[in-house]
């Protein structure tokens, strides 16, 4: 059996893929609802037409109009509406990179407009058509699918999460290098002019779900979720990065030996790991579908800052984020500062 998405109504699952998805798309300095608009008007070298398409309230009625002008088609026209539908497609896939990620998360499946009006671009609805459109769209996605940030990452799917301090949006993605599951929980509107307050919270079980105080890190996650939703707005990452990304049980192996007195990076370093292993290369896939460009970061750590930057992410601002010191983490607290150049106040680590 072949797997198959089949596409029609805008509003249905997978209803993005058709023209009739409201999908912004700027050309010389216009903007058109959707691709759907560009096309109809494209059949029409009359400017007056164009513009009465390009004004139409729904993608319906600029079909409608073009159909109503149908002796006034330029005469070339079945000749080009390949390649005007192919550039159209891509722009609205380019130009709204959420859409480009939904596109690639679509995976190799075939892309079928299922429309029992059409048997040139759909199936005919009874799959005898040649689905032109879903062929472009294949086509489009190729494209995307080898390219960053879309490859980086593929969503999966999205759902609330009511937490104690507000009502998270949380989305699920794959990393497509190592096929590790991240979250990212969104919370209030993002305004995609404005850096919006976040957190990239590297896995930590033990402090994060077993209430250890060895490290800061439950203390932080609590705080850094309390921070977004008091802000109004802003994103938590999960990032499944367990032990600096030497995994769980590696990092039992270094509390064994933390607990024979060797600090948090020597502990690392005589497994034969480096002191911090992680890679955030991947967080660029997620913040692109989220539509961020510019962050307010919550974080003490210079390398994350740095990574962060190196991974393409523009930081407007560092905000400390210094949780959670007690007597069982003194030591590894200091270390961060010490070894790692984490920046704490000194009387938060004295
Ligand atoms: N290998 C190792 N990992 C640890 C140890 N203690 C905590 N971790 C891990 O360190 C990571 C802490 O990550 P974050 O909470 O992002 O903290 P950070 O990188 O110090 O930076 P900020 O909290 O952002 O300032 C988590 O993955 C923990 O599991 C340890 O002693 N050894
Ligand atoms: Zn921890």
């Amino acid at each position: 059996m072949i797997d198959e998405i089949k596409f029609y109504e805008p509003q249905d699952s997978y209803g993005f893929l058709s023209n009739f998805a409201p999908a912004p798309i700027t050309l010389s300095d216009v903007v058109w609802p959707t691709s759907e608009h560009y096309y109809h008007a494209q059949k029409f070298v009359d400017p007056a037409i164009q513009q009465q398409i390009f004004n139409a309230e729904t993608p319906d009625e600029a079909f409608n109009l073009s159909r109503q002008y149908a002796d006034q088609v330029k005469d070339d026209w079945m000749e080009v509406r390949e390649a005007v539908m192919r550039y159209i497609v891509f722009e609205k896939f380019r130009q709204n990179p959420r859409l480009a990620h939904l596109l690639v998360s679509t995976g190799d499946r075939v892309l079928t407009e299922h429309s029992h009006k059409d048997a040139f671009w759909g199936d005919g609805g009874d799959g005898s058509g040649r689905n032109t459109l879903g062929k472009i769209l294949m086509e489009v996605r190729n494209y995307f699918s080898n390219k960053e940030p879309y490859n980086l990452v593929h969503f999966v799917e999205s759902a609330k999460l009511p937490t104690q301090w507000g009502t998270f949006q949380m989305y699920g993605f794959v990393e497509q290098a190592t096929g590790k599951e991240h979250l990212a929980l969104v919370y209030g509107d993002l305004d995609p002019d404005t850096p919006p307050l976040i957190r990239l919270h590297s896995e930590c079980l033990t402090g994060d779900a077993l209430f250890s105080a060895r490290c800061d890190c439950g203390f932080q996650l609590s705080r850094a979720m309390e921070n977004i939703v008091n802000a109004g707005s802003g994103v938590l990452f999960y990032l499944r990065q367990e032990g600096r990304g030497i995994g769980l049980i590696n990092k039992i192996r270094a509390y064994h030996l933390q607990d024979q007195g060797a600090d948090t990076v020597e502990a690392n370093e005589r497994l034969g790991f480096a002191a911090d292993m992680r890679d955030y290369s991947f967080c660029r896939g997620m913040l692109s579908f989220l539509n961020i460009k510019s962050v307010n970061l919550m974080t003490n750590n210079p390398r994350k800052v740095r990574a962060i930057e190196s991974a393409g992410i523009k930081i407007e601002k560092r905000v400390p984020l210094q949780e959670g010191n007690n007597p069982h983490n003194e030591n590894y607290l200091k270390t961060k500062a010490a070894k790692l150049g984490h920046m704490f106040d000194k009387e938060f680590i004295k």
